[in-house]
């Protein structure tokens, strides 16, 4: 297969409403699409990074940048452009995991289309729909936070995930507890809010039976999640400290985490998530797909991943309307709390020209 050029595109896409973690609240998704056209077929991928640095050190502007000046010229001098070749092929470059990922899923999604393989197949998929769980924001006040949840619940979701911060974590847990019952799968999300001190105060929630408290701590500090597992009762997850196969082997070694939430984008593509899933399973560690609030491009990659025997939690692969009115794909639709794994060639799904045109907000095309 042979690369003839990538475009990058921007594309900014308005949410259904505010989203609100530790870190920020947003409104527009602005995102960088990246499009590989070889001799074979065209490829899509989609970078997560977010406008600001508010989740990762990655940001929009800063991928676009990273690859036009350095990840897209090293891909063009390298000899192979298969999917497996991409990573080695970018290896010079530090970090940047988020733009490498797109890169990588692009040239993926272009092989495996031209061969006419699903990228669920070339992972490993063993189901063909998985069940989805649901990000729920910080709220003003209690009662709105219950209403949105009896919503999520009325259409099917399989699991509620609540954001936490410090002043908004027993409260409103209890509140959904008393309101819905024990039964409903339920777990946090702290986004690195919190700091080791506040450990005596995070041990409230135990009480509360959660599959999981996800990132309390900054994502660079395995030892405070150490100590704090073995403080709770209530398993702990990590979501920005697994970077790649290696940070989550030391993340397990030093029992920092009982529970892995696997993000493509964040670890620098589907073949490094493979490479999680399967230490995780190695080790008995459950894991579930996590979500960048994607469009149906990396929502239908997500649920490809999300397919294989490891992931045995519900994730945040929620449906298309969770978070856009109108998606650039066609929408992922929640049925029975589950979403059909895409069974095309690829990634499975193409964006629609005109609603793709309606949202874009600028295109660069680079010649190889
Ligand atoms: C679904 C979910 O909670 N995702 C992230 C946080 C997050 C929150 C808000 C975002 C806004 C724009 C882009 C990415 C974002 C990621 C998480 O698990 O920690
Ligand atoms: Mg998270």
């Amino acid at each position: 297969m042979t690369l003839s050029g990538v475009e990058l595109r921007r594309i900014s896409m308005p949410l259904v409403a505010p989203f609100r973690t530790s870190f920020g609240t947003e409104t527009v998704r602005d995102v960088l699409l990246v499009r590989v056209v070889t001799d074979a077929a065209e490829g899509w991928g989609e970078c997560v990074a977010m406008s600001g640095a508010g989740y990762s050190p990655e940001y929009t502007d800063g991928a676009a940048d990273v690859l036009r000046r350095f990840l897209i010229p090293a891909l063009a001098r390298a000899r192979r452009s298969d999917g497996p070749a991409v990573a080695p092929a970018l290896s010079a470059v530090k970090g940047h995991r988020m733009a490498k990922a797109a890169l990588e899923t692009a040239v993926l999604d272009a092989e495996l289309r031209a061969e006419g393989r699903s990228l669920a197949r070339e992972l490993g998929a063993t189901r063909d729909r998985v069940a989805c769980g649901v990000s729920v924001g910080i709220m003003d006040s209690i009662p709105a936070l219950l209403d949105v949840v009896a919503d999520y619940l009325d259409e099917g979701y399989a699991r509620i995930k609540l954001k936490i911060e410090p002043g908004w974590d027993v409260a409103p847990v209890r509140a959904v507890r008393e309101r819905f019952g024990d039964d409903v799968l339920l777990q946090v999300d702290a986004n690195t809010a919190y700091s080791p001190a506040d450990a005596p105060h995070l041990a409230r929630l135990d009480p509360f039976g959660l599959l999981l408290i996800e990132q309390p701590f900054d994502e660079e500090d395995l030892l405070a999640h150490a100590g704090l597992a073995g403080m709770l009762t209530t398993p702990v997850c990590l979501d920005e400290s697994i970077t790649s196969a290696r940070t989550a082997a030391a993340a397990i070694r030093l029992s920092a985490c009982a529970v892995v939430n696997i993000k493509p984008g964040r670890v620098g593509g589907f073949l490094e998530a493979r490479r999680i899933h399967d230490l995780c399973v190695s080790h008995g560690v459950p894991v579930w797909c996590g979500g960048m609030l994607e469009t149906g491009l990396g929502r239908a990659a997500n649920l490809a991943l999300a397919a294989l025997p490891g992931f045995t939690l519900p994730g945040d692969t929620s449906a298309s309307g969770r978070y856009f009115d109108a998606d650039i794909t066609a929408p992922f639709v929640l049925r029975d709390g589950h979403l059909d794994v895409p069974a095309g060639p690829g990634i499975g799904v193409m964006p629609d020209p005109a609603r793709l045109d309606a949202v874009t907000t600028w295109t660069e095309w680079i010649a190889l």
